[in-house]
């Protein structure tokens, strides 16, 4: 790419408006959700507590936890024509185009009347996002129609018992948390931008999330754990990891999982989600995914100077959990809502309609010529 072209290229180093929710690589590496270091609440919360953080404005105490727990625990039930709509959707659909459908579907079902109702939309979608993914899964996949009101703590275990058909282990259940606390902000990133600029037109939620899961769907965002996994299954040990980079540099391929639009040295996600991603390849006694994910990693920095990003070892931990790989990408969606939704509501706060300017580069004026002489 030309150095003037990339000057103003994908909006790269613009402020495109002011936010409270989150810093992203101040000093090239760290992440904050509300003044929090992400490493310290991946540490010591529950993904319940930083969804109420960012939608609600603070860390909620014990009591506030349990009740909003309680909340998006009554509201993961689907409507019997939300399940018709998803039963017709056949079982080779990509799961983000479920999400999505599903999202627009309760729309229509559930539609915000007013702003004064955005709390209620919010938790509704954080808590039902799972069942819609989970519940279209398993009556296309396996012919049955799930129960989605179940009891299950939390919303990664909620997710991962719809899944298998059997609460998940504590290990496994961490691991979903700490993920879901990973993925949940990351201030003007192509998918929330999206879902500000629909608000900002003074849409409903609905179509703002709506907007928000089609932009994550591809590769160079949120789908890119699911290219990385689809990358990482080609090789069997680190050996042919490091000859099959070589021939992706060689035809100047994309390795999915790695750069980054705005950290330059580091993204903090990684280093959190590869210590539980060994946690679990420990777990099945793996001896080939997580030594080459390692070789990639090792080949890219030495190689490329690139370091792996917040998605490439979610690829492992979510392989490690027996989650299929089409499903990655729904998993980021369940968690990113917490931030989307929150980003949803500080634009209307401060509301003014997003339509920035474009340099002009087509032709000069000129007449319309008549039919027969074009
Ligand atoms: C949760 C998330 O959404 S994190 C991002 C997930 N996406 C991916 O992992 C997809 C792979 N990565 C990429 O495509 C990019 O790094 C992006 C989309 C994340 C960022 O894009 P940009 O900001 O345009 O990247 P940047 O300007 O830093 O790229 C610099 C150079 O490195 C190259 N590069 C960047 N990432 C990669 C990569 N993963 N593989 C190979 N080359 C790469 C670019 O092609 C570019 O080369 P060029 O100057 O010859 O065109
Ligand atoms: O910030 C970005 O451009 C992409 C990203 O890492 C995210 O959305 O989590």
């Amino acid at each position: 790419m030309s150095e003037e072209k990339k000057a103003g290229a994908g909006l790269r180093g613009q402020s495109a408006g002011e936010t409270a929710l989150c810093t992203v690589g101040k000093e090239g590496t760290g992440l904050t959700y509300r003044g929090y270091d992400v490493r310290d609440l991946a540490a010591s919360c529950q993904f319940e507590e930083v969804a109420y953080l960012l939608l609600y404005g603070e860390l909620p105490g014990r009591a506030a936890l349990d009740a909003y727990k309680r909340r998006l625990r009554e509201r993961r039930e689907l409507p019997p024509a939300a399940k018709a709509v998803l039963e017709q959707i056949p079982a080779d659909a990509h799961p983000m185009d479920v999400m999505r459908t599903g999202c627009s579907m309760l729309g229509t079902l559930e539609t915000e009347e007013s702003f004064a109702e955005q709390s209620e939309v919010a938790d509704r979608l954080l808590a039902v996002l799972p069942s819609i993914i989970t519940y279209w899964y398993r009556y296309s996949h396996d012919g049955v129609r799930i129960d989605t009101a179940t009891d299950d703590d939390s919303i990664g275990g909620h997710f991962l018992h719809l899944l298998h058909g059997a609460p998940p282990n504590a290990l496994h259940e961490a691991v979903m948390n700490v993920s879901l606390i990973l993925y949940a902000e990351h201030e003007f990133n192509a998918s929330t931008f999206t879902a500000r600029v629909c608000a900002s037109t003074l849409s409903d939620m609905h179509s703002a999330i709506t907007g928000a899961i089609g932009t994550l769907r591809g590769p160079l965002h949120g789908g890119a754990n699911e290219a990385a996994m689809a990358m990482l299954e080609r090789w069997s040990s680190p050996e042919e990891a490091r000859a099959g980079l070589q021939g992706m540099f060689e035809r100047k391929e994309k390795v999915m999982g790695f750069g980054h639009a705005i950290y330059k040295e580091v993204d903090p996600r990684n280093a959190v989600i590869k210590e539980w991603s060994r946690k679990l390849a420990e777990e099945v006694g793996d001896t080939a995914l997580f030594p080459v994910s390692e070789a990639v990693e090792q080949v890219m920095w030495d190689e490329k100077g690139l370091f792996a990003n917040a998605d490439f070892y979610h690829a492992s931990a979510y392989r490690f959990m027996g989650i299929p790989t089409k499903l990655f990408t729904p998993i980021f969606v369940m968690s990113r809502h917490s931030g989307w939704a929150a980003h949803v509501m500080e634009q209307r706060a401060k509301n003014r309609i997003i339509r920035p300017s474009a340099d002009y580069v087509g032709h000069e004026l000129r007449p319309v010529p008549p039919i027969d002489e074009r």
